[in-house]
């Protein structure tokens, strides 16, 4: 059966990749995109018409997927998610700098709507499998920063990677991270998440990168994450979708759950 799919979030640069993506992919069915900047219109990909609007409603009441990817702004997801949720529509987000409330409310939506919905804060299999490792080294190491890197265009900092990476590591440790006294207190120290130091970095030239670097008597230990291209998302986006689209009732926070990790 074809997953009917529409994006929110489409003239984005990942709107337009994971648009790409859906019309490669023989299983689904791009049906419209959604885009604040949209006028209600068509947008041709390849040889096809992709129906765009700016409304979600309209978009939703108009091609009725089975999947609204939402890759837009942190703001403009509860809204999105109430009139995805209400029209029965499963979620897949990737937006990042939702907030603890914001992430209960989805899972309430899940639940009362029996849709399902995932929130990734980074779809390349690569990052996920650095966050496993910074686990793993968490464990074992009382020391630890993160560096991430971002192109200028980025609207959330510290990164939604960064901030999901330190929750891991401190979950995995049965004591709290080691930190110079006082230090934490200077700004280019980087703000503290779960008692690790995130360092945010915005230039043209990067698309996503992230360090994670564990500190130990006479050693370091440095876990490297580069995204060079926005194709990099996109088998974690399509695995997305095929799985959300049957798990109803389902809130799902992460990618390495339906890795198996
Ligand atoms: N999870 C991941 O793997 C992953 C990967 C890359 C980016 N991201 C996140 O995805 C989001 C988008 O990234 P991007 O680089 O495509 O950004 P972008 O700025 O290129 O695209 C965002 C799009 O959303 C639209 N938008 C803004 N407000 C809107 C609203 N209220 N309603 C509808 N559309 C609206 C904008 O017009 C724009 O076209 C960011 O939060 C980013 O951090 C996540
Ligand atoms: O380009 C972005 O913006 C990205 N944001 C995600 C994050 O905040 O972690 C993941 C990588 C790309």
């Amino acid at each position: 059966m074809t997953i009917k799919v529409g994006v929110q979030g489409a003239l984005g640069q990942m709107g337009q990749e994971v648009m790409k993506a859906v019309i490669a992919a023989p299983d689904l069915s791009l049906v419209g995109g959604c885009d604040v900047k949209a006028k209600d219109s068509s947008l041709m990909i390849g040889s096809i018409y992709v129906p765009l609007s700016a409304d979600p409603r309209k978009l939703l009441d108009k091609t009725k997927p089975d999947i609204l990817v939402d890759f837009s702004l942190a703001t403009a997801v509860p809204q999105t998610a109430e009139i995805a949720a209400k029209a029965g529509v499963s979620i897949v987000i990737g937006t990042t700098g939702l907030n603890p409330q914001v992430l209960s409310r989805l899972e309430e939506l899940a639940k009362e709507h029996r849709i399902g919905i995932m929130v990734a804060p980074n779809f390349a299999l690569g990052a996920v499998i650095m966050m496993e490792l910074a686990k793993t080294a968490a464990k074992y190491l009382d020391w630890a920063e993160i560096i991430e890197l971002h192109h200028e265009k980025k609207a959330d900092a510290p990164s939604g990677t960064s901030i999901a990476t330190a929750r891991g590591m401190a979950a995995a440790r049965e004591k709290p991270f080691e930190s110079p006294a006082g230090e934490i207190e200077h700004k280019s120290r980087g703000e503290e998440f779960y008692g690790v130091p995130i360092h945010s970095v915005r230039l043209p030239g990067l698309v996503a990168h992230q360090e994670v670097i564990f500190g130990a008597l006479g050693q370091t230990l440095t876990i490297r994450h580069d995204t060079t291209s926005r194709e990099s998302f996109m088998p974690g986006v399509l695995l997305a979708i095929r799985e959300m689209a049957s798990r109803k009732g389902e809130f799902i926070f992460g990618l390495d759950k339906l890795l198996g990790f």
